[in-house]
């Protein structure tokens, strides 16, 4: 009995902007491919061009791309132009798309004569198995999903797992990469058809869209009926290449700046409901003195009642009074740095949400502890596992300031007698004490077991911190300290072509959405540039020249130096690139960055994240 093909749809999503020869050739390729799987019968193609809200830079009109889409196909007998996508008021998901292709075929299939409807509601057909549809893509395409906000993990697996994909070598990039690298599409290799190109055409619609521009010919990389209608219509020009120039693609700002998943999978923001990062100064330091004895008899307990020791404490506890200790967060995603940062110590956690770590307290009382972090509702809460029974603190937030009342809890019974025994109620009206209003709180208290039986005491005291959202940098020319969202782009992958970036990652670098956290303290400064894909961490002092090495950008080793001029941070990147640098700027709420190398001159506007 003869093996009875699936009929096999072919779907393109692009901008075709304009659609090129290769366009078509990927249409030809994978149904040749296809077809000789012997297991599949391409029955149809359709391209189906994006709509106008998709943000592309120098993205035209659809109605001229679907027309130019049209003309070019009329030499093809299998393969359709669709405007739906192009007609929808605003940017559609390519699941959404492939969704609505998928039903209008089954339901062709249907209705053809042959189908019959199954008592289970099943539709089968003697003759015909029901067709199947696949997204038929470059392999740059499987490269972009791995771009942080730019698909979503569950569209992909759809495409991926229900759908499918054909998927054509382009240039140099071959799809066996992004499969192998790809947890997600490894899973579904057997679902994602690798086709190669046997004559390679590196040709892009950029490119295309380019040399028109310069009035270079385009003749024998597009159909001659297309160029005509570019030259009737004026399409590309100077003017159109600028519509949406610096804008962020649709599908970025529809599904927001999304932090880094857990390793759970989950978005982070479902731990994540506060951010915590900046640089705080301490304004108030209640009952430091008496906290600080607590904290001693802590560490006298060791030898119950030392003199030697209590009088070290005495030492410490003088000069700890003098300091007022800043603190610095980093928050990226489930990933924290909280500095606490004074002239006599500084004390360092760095750790991730969830997971247990190490935690030597040496610089605190001497003790060694395994904690955990994690955020419980709007709390992030913290267990220190070791010699002190239900050690931890919990931090939260308000208004503008912070504000740490620390509690001790302790079984060792050398400090009995600083500390009267607690019931649980005491310890929740102290976690619930009333904040200052319009306060940042953070609030530091031991949790865990506490009542009347267990041999736990509760302590009189609590030190009460409380610190400001400043600037280190309230002397300096312009002060960057913050949190940034990058806001536009413009010739971003100018910029990325200078520094010698490939093909592929120049693709996923510019639909990126960018942070920055700047984190200054009088000249010194700590910019970390964050998009879940890469970070790129930048310390330095101004007017100290520094080895920088460009990782994960373009791998240089350069000499830079950073010096204001004017209210201006410069930099000047000394290295195999010429006239490279930065210069970064404030103008009203947004921080601007001009990158430069070589004739190329990026600039970037960030807006403040409240
Ligand atoms: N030379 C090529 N080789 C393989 N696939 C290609 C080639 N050109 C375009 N494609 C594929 O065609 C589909 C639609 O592409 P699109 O309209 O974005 O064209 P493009 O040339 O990539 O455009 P642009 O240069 O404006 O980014 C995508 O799946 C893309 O990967
Ligand atoms: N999340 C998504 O579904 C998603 C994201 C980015 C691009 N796309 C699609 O991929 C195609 C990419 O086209 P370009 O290569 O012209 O940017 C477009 O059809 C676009 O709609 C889909």
């Amino acid at each position: 009995m003869a093996i009875r093909r699936v009929p096999l749809v072919l779907l393109a999503c692009g901008s075709f902007n304009p659609i090129t020869h290769q366009h078509m050739r990927l249409f030809e390729l994978a149904r040749d491919h296809m077809n000789n799987t012997g297991q599949y019968q391409v029955v149809g193609g359709i391209v189906s061009p994006v709509s106008d809200c998709y943000g592309k830079q120098g993205l035209v009109e659809a109605k001229h791309r679907i027309a130019m889409a049209r003309l070019a196909l009329q030499s093809s007998n299998w393969v359709t132009v669709d405007e739906w996508e192009s007609q929808q008021p605003d940017w559609t998901e390519t699941v959404v798309t492939m969704r609505h292709h998928y039903s209008r075929i089954l339901k062709q299939y249907e209705q053809s004569p042959g189908t019959n409807s199954s008592s289970t509601g099943c539709i089968t057909s003697p003759s015909n198995p029901p067709p199947q549809l696949k997204l038929l893509c470059g392999a740059d395409v499987l490269d972009t999903f791995k771009v942080p906000d730019l698909w979503r993990d569950d569209h992909v697996e759809e495409v991926a797992g229900r759908f499918g994909l054909v998927c054509v070598s382009r240039g140099g990039l071959r799809p066996e990469r992004a499969v192998h690298e790809s947890e997600l599409l490894f899973r579904h290799r057997h679902n994602i058809f690798q086709v190669r190109e046997w004559v390679r055409n590196d040709i892009s619609a950029t490119e295309v869209r380019r040399a028109l521009r310069r009035g270079l010919s385009v003749k024998y990389l597009i159909p001659d009926s297309v160029i005509q209608y570019i030259h009737q219509h004026n399409l590309y020009t100077e003017n159109s290449e600028r519509k949406n120039e610096g804008k962020a693609l649709r599908p970025l700002t529809r599904q927001g700046w999304q932090p880094a998943k857990n390793s759970d999978g989950k978005p982070a923001d479902a731990h994540m409901p506060l951010d915590l990062s900046g640089y705080w100064k301490m304004t108030s330091n209640e009952n430091f003195e008496e906290f600080m004895k607590a904290l001693g008899a802590f560490v006298g307990g060791f030898t119950d009642g030392d003199d030697a020791l209590a009088h070290i404490n005495i030492a410490i506890r003088k000069i700890a009074r003098l300091l007022r200790p800043d603190k610095e967060i980093i928050q990226n995603g489930d990933h924290m740095v909280i500095k606490t940062l004074s002239t006599f110590r500084n004390y360092n956690m760095e750790f991730d949400l969830g997971k247990e770590f190490f935690e030597d307290l040496a610089a605190v009382d001497g003790r060694k502890c395994m904690t955990t972090i994690n955020w419980e509702g709007d709390k992030l809460v913290c267990v220190q596992k070791g010699e002190i029974e239900g050690r931890g603190w919990t931090h939260w937030m308000e208004g503008d300031q912070l504000y740490l009342p620390v509690a001790l809890l302790c079984k060792a019974k050398s400090i009995e007698m600083l500390y009267s025994k607690g019931k649980e109620s005491e310890l929740l009206m102290l976690q619930e004490r009333p904040h200052p209003p319009g306060l940042h709180t953070w609030a530091v208290f031991v949790h865990g077991p506490v009542s009347e039986t267990t041999p736990c005491t509760l302590p009189l005291l609590t030190l009460c911190n409380i610190y400001t959202q400043q600037s280190p940098a309230a002397n300096m020319p312009a002060d960057f300290s913050g949190k940034w969202i990058l806001e536009t782009n413009q010739k971003f992958e100018d910029y990325l072509k200078a520094l010698n970036i490939d093909f592929a990652t120049r693709k996923i670098a510019i639909s990126l959405s960018l942070a920055k956290v700047v984190v200054q303290n009088a000249d010194e400064f700590n910019f970390k540039t964050l998009s879940t894909f890469r970070n790129y961490n930048l310390a330095f002092t101004v007017g100290v020249e520094f080895d920088e090495y460009t990782k994960g950008l373009d791998n240089r080793n350069v000499k830079s130096l950073v010096t204001w001029e004017g209210e201006k941070l410069v930099c000047t990147q000394k290295g195999e690139k010429s006239n490279r640098g930065w210069k970064h700027w404030l103008e009203g709420d947004k921080l601007y960055l001009e990158l430069t190398c070589e004739d190329a001159v990026c600039l970037q506007v960030f807006k403040r994240k409240e």
